[in-house]
């Protein structure tokens, strides 16, 4: 079993070595090299993990507690912790659309990475998809890539898990209904997310087209109120994810319960909203990361508003969360949390190859 391994391993690291067929298990450490080392010093490709694998290996119940780590280490502002700039973008203009770069070094974790992320305001008959992103997983100490992954199933399962994370500090006790607005990517992430680490009576979604909240509805097979409209859907609702690619507000604060927790994910350009100004002004406002979202967030700048704290701030006990208040977590998405998806990805991918 282990010389099959690690055959598999030399192979993947296209390194030429016999092994002795009478080679032992604890031999290896003799070689005092990891897998990523022995990748590096072969200059072998990195690996290559597509969207189908990334799904299979990861899974909320561990990604959601290093995405939690992640955000209080990125709102230590320890540079050993976390260094991740602001995202910077190049804008596709002929094709609507942005390129977005997130590079992140989290020294203690010898994790590096970077995604690159295009995202579109697409036209209504479009098909292709808002969001297209792959992630580079390298090794920093000899620079080498170690595995080049897909990043549309990084990108859902982050941002619904770092959604996640915003209602369990921030929803009021005893939460019951949760309301989607839009029902793509991330609203089919964010349904996996909520109902799988958090409990609620009913979920409500809405979309601008009926046939897609019909089509989301069958496609997650549990039980969905379909809404015909955005006051519908939200009018009581304890927690309100707000997934849409609408660059106009489409949630206004007068149907918003007081007290409601609303996790605003769509609206990344500093002049796209999704919220209004009285939804914003009326809430506590949290972000993922501060700079982020006086850099790219419409709902925060436009509206004038304050963030008072990051989510890393509340994880950390820095800041308080305020579950009897309305509160927004304005979403904007960090390579952090790309960055352990990734290697956490790159972890089961290795154990799951070598069996270790
Ligand atoms: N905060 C973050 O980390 C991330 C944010 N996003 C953003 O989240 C949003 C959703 O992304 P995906 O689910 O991947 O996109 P998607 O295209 O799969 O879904 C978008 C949904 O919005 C609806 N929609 C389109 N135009 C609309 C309009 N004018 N008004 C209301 N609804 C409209 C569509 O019918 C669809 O249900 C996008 O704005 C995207 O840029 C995406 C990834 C990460
Ligand atoms: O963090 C990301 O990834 C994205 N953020 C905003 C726009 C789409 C992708």
């Amino acid at each position: 079993m282990f010389k099959k391994a690690l055959l598999r391993l030399l192979n993947a690291a296209q390194i030429p070595l016999d092994v002795d067929s009478n080679f032992e298990p604890n031999q290896l450490s003799q070689f005092r090299i990891s897998v990523s080392e022995a990748a590096a010093m072969a200059g072998a490709p990195p690996v290559i993990i597509w969207e189908r694998e990334v799904e299979s290996l990861l899974h909320y119940k561990e990604l959601i507690p290093r995405l939690e780590e992640a955000l209080g280490k990125f709102s230590s502002r320890d540079s050993a912790e976390v260094i991740q700039p602001v995202r910077s973008t190049v804008p596709l203009q002929k094709h609507n659309g942005f390129l977005g770069l997130m590079p992140t070094y989290m020294e203690n974790d010898g994790v590096l990475s970077t995604k690159l992320v295009c995202f579109y305001n697409r036209g209504a008959g479009s098909t292709l998809p808002s969001v297209s992103a792959t992630v580079l997983l390298l090794d920093p100490e000899s620079g080498h890539m170690k595995a080049v992954m897909d990043g549309e199933a990084i990108t859902n399962m982050r941002t619904a898990g770092a959604s996640a994370i915003s209602a369990k500090l921030l929803m009021r006790h005893g939460a019951e209904v949760l309301a989607i607005l839009g029902t793509g990517q991330q609203a089919l992430s964010h349904y996996k997310a909520f109902t799988e680490m958090l409990s609620f009576k009913e979920v409500r979604v809405w979309n601008h087209r009926r046939e897609g909240a019909e089509k989301f509805r069958r496609s997650v097979g549990g039980p969905v109120t379909v809404c015909g409209s955005v006051e519908e859907a939200v009018r009581g609702a304890d927690v309100i994810v707000t997934v849409t690619r609408s660059i106009e507000p489409v949630l206004c604060g007068r149907w918003v319960k007081p007290g409601a927790h609303v996790a605003a994910v769509g609206a990344c350009r500093p002049d796209w909203r999704e919220l209004d100004d009285s939804l914003m002004k009326e809430a506590v406002v949290y972000a993922d990361s501060r700079e982020g979202a006086m850099a790219e967030s419409g709902d925060v700048i436009l509206s004038g508003v304050e963030v008072f704290a990051e989510l890393g701030d509340v994880i950390n006990g820095i800041k308080p969360a305020y579950r009897e208040k309305t509160t927004v977590f304005k979403s904007l998405g960090m390579g952090v949390e790309d960055a352990v998806a990734a290697n956490l990805v790159y972890e089961q991918w290795k154990a799951k190859a070598y069996k270790l």
